[in-house]
């Protein structure tokens, strides 16, 4: 069985950072991983230093504009599959899939329908799939995915971030996507936030699993353009993100 991952939380939380770290984590553990970007803003494809030209938006648009112009004795979905396979980018011990733009006009039902048989497939050749989605999960209810084993809020402890993973749990009940467990993972922590992180999550009732630090070396980096994938193991959020990932079992 695939585990399947998703990370959300406001943006600038650092949503795309944790999901690269977990990224890290797992593809030094040997599993094979599927990373979709699922945030039209996010720079997932960066912080794991990798480049990426196409996007399934493109290959959604590609079969959306091209579906009646295509002879009826042709196979769709296994043009579709064929497409997705181009825009899968693979890279050591982990592949990335970016779903790029939003649609445009109109009804993309059909692709969608397709998709998703697809994606359910192709996600059973690996051993996690994590999916850095936007912040409000709006895309969730098109149930590309149908099942989500951990849905992980990133907050920075802020009251207002505490409020959006609050928010985020009140939404889950509300997709169409069946989600398992749900966390909290407060992130850029300082000894001054610590202790009202512990305690806002115990009042809003959320799970807190972990408090990541704000770390110099992900500043470092940041301010240098490179990748986090290579962050060294002494890099305390990397420590961080190794105890989430024993609690996890990951
Ligand atoms: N633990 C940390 N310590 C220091 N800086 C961090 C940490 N986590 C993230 N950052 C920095 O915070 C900024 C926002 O992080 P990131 O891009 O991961 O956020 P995001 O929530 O994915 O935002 P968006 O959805 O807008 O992409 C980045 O500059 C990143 O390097």
């Amino acid at each position: 069985m695939t585990r399947v991952i998703a990370v959300t939380g406001k943006g600038g939380t650092g949503k795309t950072a944790i999901t690269t770290l977990l990224i890290r984590h797992l593809t030094r553990g040997n599993k094979v991983v599927l990373a979709v970007d699922a945030d039209p803003d996010t720079n997932l494809p960066e912080t794991l230093g990798c480049e990426v030209h196409r996007t399934i938006g493109d290959v959604k648009e590609f079969m959306h504009e091209e579906r009646d112009n295509l002879p009826p004795d042709v196979n769709k979905q296994s043009i579709l599959e064929s497409k997705l396979y181009e825009v899968l980018e693979e890279m050591p011990g982990y592949d990335l899939l970016v779903m790029g733009r939003p649609e445009g006009s109109g009804c993309y039902c059909y692709v969608n329908n397709l998709l998703r048989g697809i994606m359910n497939k192709l996600v059973d050749n690996y051993d996690v799939l994590i999916i850095d989605t936007e912040a409000g999960l709006e895309h969730f209810s098109r149930k590309i995915f149908k099942q989500v084993d951990d849905l992980i809020v990133v907050t920075d402890g802020s009251r207002r971030g505490m409020g959006t993973a609050e928010r985020i749990r009140e939404l889950v009940g509300e997709l169409e996507t069946d989600v398992a467990h749900i966390y909290v993972i407060a992130n850029k922590v300082t000894d001054s936030t610590s202790e009202t992180i512990i305690r806002t999550a115990a009042e809003l009732e959320l799970e807190l699993i972990g408090m990541v630090p704000l770390d110099e070396m992900i500043v470092q980096r940041d301010l240098a353009g490179q990748p986090l994938m290579e962050l060294p193991d002494d890099s305390p959020a990397v420590k961080e993100i190794e105890n989430i990932s024993r609690k996890l079992n990951l």
